[in-house]
């Protein structure tokens, strides 16, 4: 079997290595950059020595910050309008996952003038754009290293996925002092966000050596290291260690894809606004327990990495710690269930067969090893609404 593994064809990783951006535009090619930045990363500074550095250094430089929660097509189209008015030659995304999808989104669509709604999958976007440089500001999406981006689609109240090279950034910086300043809940959810990622890539059913090995990294750094940074902001040490771990789930689930939680995580963020990291953490035990069966092996290895198994431990009973183990996180995280976090409770039930719909569209829960069929979805749907397990 082919193996097709792409990632971006330079990787800064280190403390200070945000120093680095003007070098690294330099060896792209790129002479009038778009900072596409998160308007809070703006307010709080973090981007000013950047910005500084490569007026300094005469680049032809654009600042759009415009970025909205869960990018949507309105405002990747108004940040691609800018590119295109600007004559610029490549984009920098500098933010959480949302900064930098706007950044490739825009980027796409500056460079081939295709209409966003035209690149959702099932098409695979592997068309030339200009540079992308990814600096992100979370330990979470892995968006730095992924060839995919969400974009909502805002009259069909849809997140759409696309997937393809044109999503895949050219350079990432990877600073973990860049996330020194998330607060509990963001610092929390994205993390959660690269543990599902981690994990999708692992019992994934495009699953492959190269996934494998990034996913045990990264539930083993995300393991050790998760709670630490939500009790310990500033420990430098665990925030390094997360933010590696959410670049090596990013390296993973790029070249796998996510399952069932991702699948069926986005509509709920699409209808109900719900955090990314956090819809996918709500379901985290749900699906894991009805999928269990179908890749004991696989759930095991990732209760084993997460130090919630050891390693003389069966596959069976390690499964069903791991199930324990997202439960007892959520507690201790103070992860909601959707009633808990306020979502409206008839709207859900009325819209739990378009989401099952959604869900099955996106084309992910086809890669879980276990594939639920519609009303699976929407039972699935049911039961997460106030946090239930499948065996009472
Ligand atoms: N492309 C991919 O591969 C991929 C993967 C997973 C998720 N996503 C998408 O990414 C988006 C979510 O990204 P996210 O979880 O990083 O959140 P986000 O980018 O939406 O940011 C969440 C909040 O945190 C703030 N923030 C970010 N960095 C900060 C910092 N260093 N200090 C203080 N505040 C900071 C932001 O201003 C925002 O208010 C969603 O749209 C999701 O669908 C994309
Ligand atoms: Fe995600």
């Amino acid at each position: 079997m082919i193996n097709r593994i792409l990632t971006p064809r330079e990787l800064l990783i280190g403390g200070g290595s945000l120093s680095q951006l003007v070098p690294l535009l330099g060896r792209l090619g790129v002479r009038r950059p778009m900072l596409v930045v998160d308007p809070t990363i703006l307010r709080l500074g973090i981007a000013d020595t950047a910005i500084a550095a490569m007026r300094e250094a005469g680049l032809g430089l654009g600042v759009f910050s415009a970025v909205v929660e869960d990018p949507t097509d309105t405002s990747v189209i108004a940040a691609a309008d800018e590119i295109r008015s600007g004559s610029h030659d490549g984009v920098i995304g500098f933010g959480g996952g949302s900064a930098i999808d706007t950044a490739k989104a825009a980027a796409i669509l500056a460079s081939t003038g295709e209409d966003v709604r035209a690149l959702k999958v099932p098409r695979i976007v592997d068309l030339q754009v200009m540079p992308l440089v990814a600096i992100p500001t979370t330990a979470g999406t892995g968006s730095e290293v992924t060839r995919a981006c969400v974009v909502s689609d805002t009259a069909a109240q849809e997140k759409m996925l696309i997937l393809g090279t044109a999503a895949l950034p050219a350079a990432a910086i990877v600073d973990y002092e860049l996330t020194l300043s998330c607060p509990f809940r963001v610092t929390v959810d994205t993390g959660l966000d690269a543990l599902t990622h981690a994990l999708e890539a692992l019992i994934n059913r495009n699953g492959n050596a190269h996934a494998e090995a990034l996913a045990l990294s990264a539930l083993r750094l995300i393991g050790a290291n998760l709670e630490t940074v939500a009790r310990e902001p500033s420990n430098r040490a665990a925030r390094e260690a997360m933010m590696l771990g959410a670049t090596h789930a990013g390296l993973a689930v790029s070249n796998t894809s996510t399952a069932l939680i991702h699948g069926l995580s986005r509509p709920i963020g699409a209808f109900f606004h719900v955090p990314h990291g956090l819809s996918n953490a709500m379901l985290l035990p749900l699906v894991t327990e009805y999928s269990l069966s179908a890749a004991p092996a696989g759930y095991a290895a990732a209760a084993r990495a997460l130090g919630w198994a050891p390693a003389t431990m069966g596959d069976e009973e390690a499964g069903h710690a791991l199930v324990r183990g997202f439960r007892d996180l959520n507690t201790r995280l103070k992860v909601p269930t959707p009633k808990a976090y306020g979502v409206d409770e008839e709207a859900y039930f009325r819209l739990r067969p378009e989401m099952a719909r959604q869900a099955l569209a996106s084309g992910t829960p086809g890669n879980n090893p276990r594939i639920p069929s519609e009303d699976e979805i929407v039972r699935l749907y049911e039961i997460a609404w106030d946090g239930g397990a499948i065996r009472g």
